[in-house]
């Protein structure tokens, strides 16, 4: 076999398939699809000057971010790879303010599909890793043009959630609720190869990923949290800690899939409009599902972020998780700030990292 007895992204959905008899294959095709729609941008990514795909595209989303030329072209690349297949009713990206209409002529499928084109943008031009987040949901009226409402579910109605990271090599990770998997690219066969069959997050840690630069901003149980961390072996946690920020979400996800530790991207009061940074229907809800299915935990900093009823597409969430004792910590800090109150002395007037003026 020229993938050295591994299988494949086909054999392994065909396993999948065989435990539901009654599966048309249409989630099988439409997984292919979003996979090929992610070889086709791990190509641009890897060209990058040479495929003149760096810079911005001198545009802005529906959230007012500046799009980058290969958020605009990624885009273009999932819509494309996925609206002929007849096994979508309709689609949701961050870089698109209502869901896309399929043009008349292409057949509606029975699940809805939301995806994150290219997350970690602010990377590329530095040359660090990037990726695709996506999620699929049952369209609740198959074969019909999707609502806006119809996308409004939350993560726990997932049926598959999954990310491709651009990185030294590129892979595929994915969940369809019976554990999570990651496949990596074989360049020369232009194959997915299942590499890391059932990952497994650490339940401990000592490593957190933070941008300390929102310090300010946090919530005193998201303070105590990291000033603990930052306290090291004589603090209350008796151990020292490591910390990593690498502005991408995929490739943080993959660390801690890899390695485990804690991710926060709180809820803080930066912005009081936002509940949080990330989007909970095309980021927080398929990471939160690879997470859980690979055992560890993810919240909102006080509750299963799955559970989340979404109010609108493009709603941010404050997002926590990885190695399920912390996350559970942090849950817990969060349900203490609220019973007693809490003072970081890290944090605090006359702490390292007060913002007031001497
Ligand atoms: O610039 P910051 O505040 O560090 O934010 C980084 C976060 O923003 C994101 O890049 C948002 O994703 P997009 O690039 O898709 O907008 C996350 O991947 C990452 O966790
Ligand atoms: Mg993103
Ligand atoms: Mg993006």
């Amino acid at each position: 076999m020229p993938t050295g007895g591994r299988s494949t992204l086909t054999q392994f959905l065909i396993e999948e398939r065989r435990r539901h008899p009654e599966a048309t294959g249409d989630l099988n095709a439409l997984i292919t699809d979003v996979s090929l729609a992610c070889k086709a941008i791990a190509k641009k990514v890897a060209f990058g000057a040479l495929a003149d795909v760096l810079g911005s595209a001198q545009s802005a989303n529906v959230q007012g971010e500046d799009q980058k030329t290969l958020d605009v072209l990624s885009n273009a690349m999932f819509l494309r790879a996925n609206e002929w297949g007849g096994h979508t009713a309709g689609m949701v990206s961050e870089e698109m303010e209502l869901p896309y209409t399929l043009p008349a002529q292409h057949p509606r499928g029975k699940y809805l599909l939301l995806f994150d084109p290219l997350d970690g943008s602010s990377n590329i031009d530095v040359n660090v890793a990037v990726g695709s987040i996506f999620s699929v949901l049952r369209a609740p009226r198959p074969g019909q043009n999707p609502s806006v409402q119809d996308f409004l579910q939350s993560g726990a109605e997932q049926v598959c959630a999954g990310y491709a990271i651009y990185g030294p090599s590129t892979m595929l990770v994915l969940t369809l609720g019976r554990g999570t998997h990651a496949f990596t690219l074989d360049p020369l066969l232009g194959e997915w190869v299942l590499s890391h069959p059932n990952l497994r997050v650490p339940e401990k840690t000592c490593e957190f990923a933070i941008n300390a630069s929102n310090s300010r901003f946090w919530e005193p149980a998201v303070k105590r949290y990291v000033d603990e961390c930052l306290a090291g072996q004589p603090g209350p946690r008796g151990a020292d800690f490591n910390m990593r920020w690498i502005a991408s979400l995929v490739a943080e996800t993959h660390r801690i899939l890899m390695r485990g530790g804690v991710f926060m991207y709180p809820k803080d009061t930066k912005d009081p409009a936002r509940a949080g940074r990330l989007r909970l229907l095309y980021e927080a809800n398929p990471i939160s599902m690879l997470i859980e299915q690979a055992g560890g935990g993810a919240s909102t900093g006080r509750t299963r972020l799955m559970d989340v009823k979404p109010e609108t597409l493009h709603q941010r969430i404050g997002f926590v998780f990885g190695s399920k004792n912390e996350v559970e910590r942090i849950e817990r800090y969060h349900r203490e700030d609220i019973e007693e109150g809490y003072e970081a002395p890290l944090f605090g007037k006359r702490g390292l990292f007060s913002s007031a003026t001497a």
